[in-house]
């Protein structure tokens, strides 16, 4: 877990933040930093806490116990202050099927008391414009792909300026079309210097765009930082290419090498505290012919593997 410095910095802060149901803990005491600025990608598996999480964070839900604050204002006390500038996409706004998207949009900002009426008609131009919806504004929502209605109900958390956007799971069910807009979408209005949380099961959605990754499992926080971070934290792989590879195999078990798997052409393992430039000497003095020989961090996804004890391309 990396240290996120000052607090004031941070758009999201949590401490020891609990939710349970009955007997059953959904999130356990997680200490979550989203700081100013980052594209925070909140993932685990189904299950593992997120909603319920981000519900806390939207004071949708009450917490059992820790503490939560939002762009530096700590909730309940700061939700009428902070709440108005944060968007959320949590469980998709409804749409009426036979209205096009403006005059959904249209229906959304007029209920909300803090919009102007005055300034609508601008307010959702802008909001249509910076979802890339403009040219399909007067189309039924009904005839809309799976990925404009994503993007719309994008531009209808984005009716207000906000500093810090919530989605969850934007990209679920989406074609990798629609995953590829809301993506960019995304991209994009963190370039503006919107904060963005955006939670998703599956690593490969989000792992792009992502400036920061917090990974639930169980409940838990088990893993948070710069992505950068987060992959440092993993453990080192090395690969050896060669035409040996059981007597490479043999020679890495015999230096204290972990998890050491032999393909064809290829042998590698986890070094632990040992050094690469040993491990080749050791392998040359055997007699092993070496081809090539790398060391690498593991790659995110085994990483995430190892953290929640499931791989991410399992949709559902
Ligand atoms: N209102 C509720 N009452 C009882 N249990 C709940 C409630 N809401 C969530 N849970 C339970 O809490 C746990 C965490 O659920 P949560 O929806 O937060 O997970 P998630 O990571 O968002 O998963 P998903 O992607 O499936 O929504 C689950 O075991 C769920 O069944």
């Amino acid at each position: 877990m990396s240290s996120t410095g000052d607090a004031s910095g941070l758009a999201v802060h949590t401490e020891g933040l609990t939710k349970r149901f009955g007997q059953q803990v959904a999130v356990d005491a997680i200490g979550m930093a989203v700081p100013r600025g980052a594209v925070y990608g909140f993932l685990g598996p189904n299950g593992s806490g997120k909603t319920t999480t981000i519900r806390m964070l939207l004071g949708l839900v009450e917490p059992s116990s820790g503490s939560r604050s939002l762009l530096g204002l700590p909730l309940p006390s700061g939700a009428g202050q902070a709440l108005p500038r944060v968007g959320s996409l949590v469980e998709g706004p409804a749409f009426h099927p036979y209205l096009s998207g403006r005059s959904n949009l249209a229906r959304l900002d007029a209920a909300d008391p803090l919009a102007d009426p005055r300034t609508a008609a601008g307010r959702i131009d802008a909001a249509l414009d910076r979802v890339g919806l403009r040219a399909a504004a007067k189309k039924r929502y009904r005839a809309y792909s799976l990925g404009m209605r994503q993007r719309l109900a994008i531009a209808a958390a984005l009716l207000a300026p906000r500093d810090l956007l919530v989605l969850d799971e934007p990209t679920n069910g989406l074609d990798p079309q629609g995953t590829r807009e809301v993506r960019s979408l995304i991209g994009s209005l963190a370039a503006e210097g919107i904060t963005v949380l955006v939670s998703s099961h599956l690593l490969a959605e989000v792992e792009q765009i992502c400036s920061h990754l917090g990974v639930m499992r169980e409940g838990r926080l088990v893993a948070q930082g710069t992505v950068a971070e987060v992959r440092g934290a993993g453990p080192m792989l090395v690969r050896v290419q060669t035409r040996q590879p059981e007597a490479a195999a043999a020679v890495l078990r015999e230096l204290g090498v972990t998890q050491v798997v032999t393909t064809v052409g290829e042998v590698h393992g986890t070094p632990g505290d040992l050094e690469p430039e040993k491990i080749v000497s050791a392998l040359v003095y055997a007699g092993v012919g070496v081809q090539g020989f790398t060391v690498a961090v593991t790659s995110l996804e085994d990483l995430f593997v190892s953290l929640t004890g499931e791989g991410f391309d399992v949709s559902g």
